[in-house]
């Protein structure tokens, strides 16, 4: 060989020269290498069509152990021969791509080009993403975490039928992530004569090589979504190769390093409504151990508000604790309660869930609900939050206040510069901001206000605290959270209310409950009470006599005119009202201004069906006594 002969038979000085030659072309060589910009990929390659091959009968099926080989003979994804010079140590086993000079001036303001290494791990088996579950997604996150450090970037290759699945679930389990995760894949292998995974490949490597954009992507048809939307091609998209719409990036603002969380619930599904559907199948869904579902409904997100049936099992739902996200059917569009249909939802407790995906919502909602630590009522905040960026469209009832940094805005915006001013700025503004949260069921904004010394019983301009709007809204875990930190059951507003009327009128039962074993009372006068009460009995409305019971009150209450509610449901003839009453120590034996008591009254009127009904309450009564 040439250089054994140059050893042994040479002359000294050539062979001096051939070593100081291999000298200089060594330092050229780090010289080169020290000023090329490089980017490092780590490519996950899971399977999918992209690296399938076809088997003697035509069907496509993954091949293990041929992509690398064989992108290492397509020229646009392997540099041989720089390989070959500069391929050692750490990164042997990498491939090269060409030295390229990207074309988007915001890319190349700095640097005149780079270079792509990347390094390929193969999964073993690989996998068509049908057969991938919630373990293949951990895998995924778990392996980014492992080498996070080591690359500027990540690159799953993963088949498209799961795609928009395993991309949503890792934008949620990737918590803070500060690198570009993208999926991509394609529907012709990338060996074929034409195959769109040469392009989908390429573009992934470009990207993730030259930006950094700390989002999971997908990247398809030459253009890079947000993995929550990717389903929807027709929104606008993230970057159409050398434009990147820079405001449309999500950003984290937290201060934590990048983790991968650790339990996902698996008892979530997907309900997607349609004319006629029972309440029974709405039930057998919805019953245990489902913890997490998400609705599809019709348009801006309605669902039939003439089923009372159904919107009954929904109710009955939330109220065991299934937390029920609404999206649209629609591929575009978003959520609105702005319908009588679409308030019917929210009414019984069903969350807006934006324009996000079904895939996002799914796979948010499995994430939070693996959140061990959150309360019921946070997991419910976080689910109408915007995470990561899957919801441009947040329902303007769950946005959440803190969201804004409302007070050191407000604050840095008038200038103020003295403590006082800020305090003045503060008490003029919490009672407000409490009052907003309490209103969306927001105890992590309450939580922050209360921690930047915000106090729960003071009031707003109108006298309202935040227990009086928790308690007509309903939030049972707002208002116990309040009680828990001071909110005051005694407080009236600039009407007099308390937050037990807001309650009663609002029929909230458990929030009553509450609020009398805390302490609270009627404190409306009797009479004004009796004619609450007559109101109620006039307009059929058990609910609300209900709701006056549990809060205390005596039924038997008589108006200006001396007459109860019974008098009133027995003159207008509305038996179930009477029924409860009477079930409910109403008295039948009452005068009222006239001389007439309610069963005289029911003479009268020639009801025997409440004749009936006021002689079983008279045999009660005498057993009972
Ligand atoms: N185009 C594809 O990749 C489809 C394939 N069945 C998969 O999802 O793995």
């Amino acid at each position: 060989m040439e250089s054994d002969e140059t050893l042994t038979n040479g002359n000294p000085n050539e062979f001096d020269n051939s070593i100081r030659e291999a000298e200089l072309k060594k330092t050229a060589i780090h010289e080169s290498i020290d000023q090329e910009a490089e980017a490092r990929i780590l490519v996950l390659y899971t399977g999918g069509t992209i690296g399938m091959k076809s088997n003697n009968q035509g069907v496509y099926e993954p091949k293990a152990n041929f992509l690398v080989g064989e992108l290492k003979h397509l020229p646009m994804f392997h540099d041989v021969e720089y390989a070959e010079k500069y391929l050692m140590s750490d990164v042997a086993d990498y491939l090269a791509m060409p030295f390229y000079n990207h074309p988007d001036p915001d890319v190349n303001r700095y640097s005149k080009g780079k270079r792509i290494l990347y390094k390929i791990i193969e999964y073993d088996p690989l996998l068509d993403s049908s057969n991938m579950n919630m373990t293949d997604w951990f895998r995924i996150a778990t392996d980014i975490h492992s080498n996070y450090e080591q690359f500027d970037g990540f690159i799953v290759l993963h088949g498209t039928d799961t795609m928009a699945y395993t991309a949503s679930a890792l934008s949620f389990i990737c918590e803070n992530l500060g690198k570009p995760i993208i999926l991509t894949g394609s529907q012709i292998p990338i060996f074929e004569i034409r195959s769109d995974g040469r392009d989908n490949f390429l573009s992934s490597l470009i990207f993730a090589g030259h930006y950094c954009i700390p989002e999971v992507m997908v990247s398809f048809d030459n253009k890079i979504l947000e993995e929550t939307e990717h389903r929807k091609k027709i929104l606008p998209v993230l970057m159409h190769f050398v434009t990147v719409d820079w405001d449309a990036i999500y950003r984290s603002g937290s201060l934590e390093k990048f983790s991968v969380a650790t339990t996902l619930c698996r008892n979530v599904g997907v309900l997607r409504l349609f004319p006629g559907i029972t309440a029974q199948t709405v039930r057998a869904f919805m019953s245990t151990p489902m913890q997490g579902v998400v609705l599809q409904t019709y348009g801006v997100g309605n669902a039939p508000s003439n089923r009372p049936d159904l919107l009954l099992a929904f109710k009955e739902a939330t109220n065991m604790g299934v937390i029920i996200v609404n999206i649209t059917q629609c591929t575009k569009g978003f959520v609105d309660t702005s319908y009588e249909t679409g308030k019917a939802l929210s009414d019984v407790g069903v969350i807006g869930g934006g324009d996000m995906t079904p895939e996002a919502a799914l796979t948010k909602l499995s994430y939070i609900l693996g959140k061990e630590t959150y309360t019921h009522e946070k997991k419910r905040t976080m689910m109408s939050r915007n995470l990561r960026g899957e919801m441009k469209v947040v329902a303007k009832e769950d946005m959440s206040i803190m969201d804004f940094e409302l007070i050191e805005g407000v604050a840095k915006t008038l200038c103020l510069s003295s403590k006082e001013e800020v305090v003045k700025l503060k008490d003029a503004l919490y009672p407000n901001l409490m009052c907003t949260s309490a209103k969306t069921g927001d105890i992590l904004a309450l939580e922050k206000l209360r921690g930047t010394g915000g106090n729960f019983s003071s009031a707003n301009q109108d006298g309202r605290t935040a227990l009086h709007v928790a308690c007509r809204e309903g939030h049972l875990e707002v208002v116990q959270y309040l009680l828990q930190h001071g909110a005051s059951v005694h407080a009236k507003d600039l009407d007099k209310k308390t937050p037990l009327m807001d309650a009663v009128q609002n029929k909230h039962f458990s929030i009553i409950s509450i609020l009398v074993q805390t302490g609270a009372i009627i404190t409306l006068q009797p009479v004004i009470l009796a004619m609450e009460l007559c109101r109620a009995a006039s307009q059929e409305d058990v609910d609300t006599l209900k709701a006056w019971k549990i809060a205390g009150a005596d039924l038997n209450e008589s108006d200006y005119d001396n007459r109860t509610a019974l008098h009133v449901a027995v003159s207008l003839g509305h038996v179930e009202t009477v029924k409860f009453l009477l079930d409910n120590g109403g008295s039948w034996m009452l005068n009222d201004a006239f001389g007439k008591t309610a069963e005289e009254h029911a003479e009268l009127l020639g009801r025997t069906d409440i004749l009936e009904l006021i002689s079983k309450a008279k045999e009660q009564h005498t057993q009972g006594t």
